[in-house]
């Protein structure tokens, strides 16, 4: 992480819009959905001012293995990065961009990659997907991303400008602990996780509110999952929608349901001290039992 000291005082309350949407096939469609959703949200804000917009994993694309090479674009010089660009620069927000396939020309590989981007609309956090989604469940579900995409090696946590530092996965990287534990601890004290994701009908009702409670009781902080919408009657990937924002007690704060919709919800800061306190887990874990692994060198984490 690079010029990510934290100076005081940090603004108390970020008021956040997930936009829970369904891609389609269409490319120019999909970025144009986008578009009008962004701009609704920050025009219809429930919450005041809006802060920042968060978009779905694969937003711009089918969610599917065979198709991911066909979207893929190159970062920053895709359509995709430079729309997002714009958008944050036209209103003046921070945009946690979902995630995209991404062409690494030089070594011929796709990543499933977001980026976040700044009120100037300058990227500032770019995470690829660590864990690919590689499962077998009998009656259930297949998928193998594996099969076209290529791993991310690094952590991301990012300074949120005067909100504080945030951590950032993609969707199954929320089933590994590790990378929300990094973002919330010393040095980088994130306030929160962001997760782009598209779990799905099988495992969606198994696991998606305990893993973003579990995230937050875990770390006392807040998380943050913006899935896509469901495709009813589609015969392709089935995302579970609901979209979630929970808070560090692990209570939903805001949730929504499996169709397109913005969701609206503000992250209040004052509740980290206030949880810490109340359950100070966060300081009494025991390094003479087992080690402090974050900020001890052997922590691979994004500098951009
Ligand atoms: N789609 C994913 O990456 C993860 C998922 O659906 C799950 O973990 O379940």
């Amino acid at each position: 992480m690079s010029n990510s000291v934290l100076k005081s005082p940090l603004k108390q309350s970020l008021n956040i819009a997930l936009i829970q949407l369904k891609a389609g096939a269409d490319k120019a469609a999909n970025l144009l959905k986008v578009t009008k959703f962004i701009d609704s949200a920050v025009k219809t804000s429930s919450i005041g001012k809006l802060h920042l917009v968060v978009l779905p994993e694969c937003f711009n694309s089918p969610y599917a293995v065979d198709q991911f090479r066909n979207y893929a674009e190159l970062i920053p010089s895709g359509e995709t990065t430079k729309l997002l660009s714009s958008l944050a620069k036209k209103h003046g927000i921070f945009i946690v961009g979902g995630s995209i396939p991404e062409l690494d020309q030089e070594n011929d590989k796709i990543f499933n990659t977001s980026l976040t981007f700044s009120p100037e609309g300058e990227i500032i956090a770019k995470h690829r997907k660590v864990h690919l989604f590689d499962i077998d469940i009998p009656g259930g579900i297949t998928f193998k991303e594996l099969v076209t995409l290529s791993a991310g090696d690094k952590a991301t946590v990012f300074k949120l400008g005067e909100f504080g530092n945030v951590g950032l996965g993609i969707c199954y990287d929320i089933r590994f602990p590790e990378l929300a534990m990094i973002a919330s601890r010393n040095p980088y004290n994130s306030f929160a996780m962001f997760y782009p994701g598209a779990f799905n009908t099988t495992t969606g009702p198994l696991h998606w509110h305990l893993l973003a409670k579990a995230r937050a009781v875990d770390n006392e902080m807040f998380s943050v999952l913006c899935s896509p919408a469901r495709d009813v009657g589609g015969n392709g990937y089935q995302a579970y929608g609901h979209s979630l924002v929970v808070d560090p007690y692990g209570a939903i704060v805001a949730e929504a349901g499996e169709g397109e919709e913005i969701l609206f919800a503000t992250l209040d800061k004052d509740l980290l001290p206030k949880v810490r306190e109340g359950i100070p887990v966060h300081y009494q874990r025991k390094f003479d039992v087992y080690d402090d692994f974050v900020g001890k060198g052997g922590v691979k984490v994004s500098d951009l």
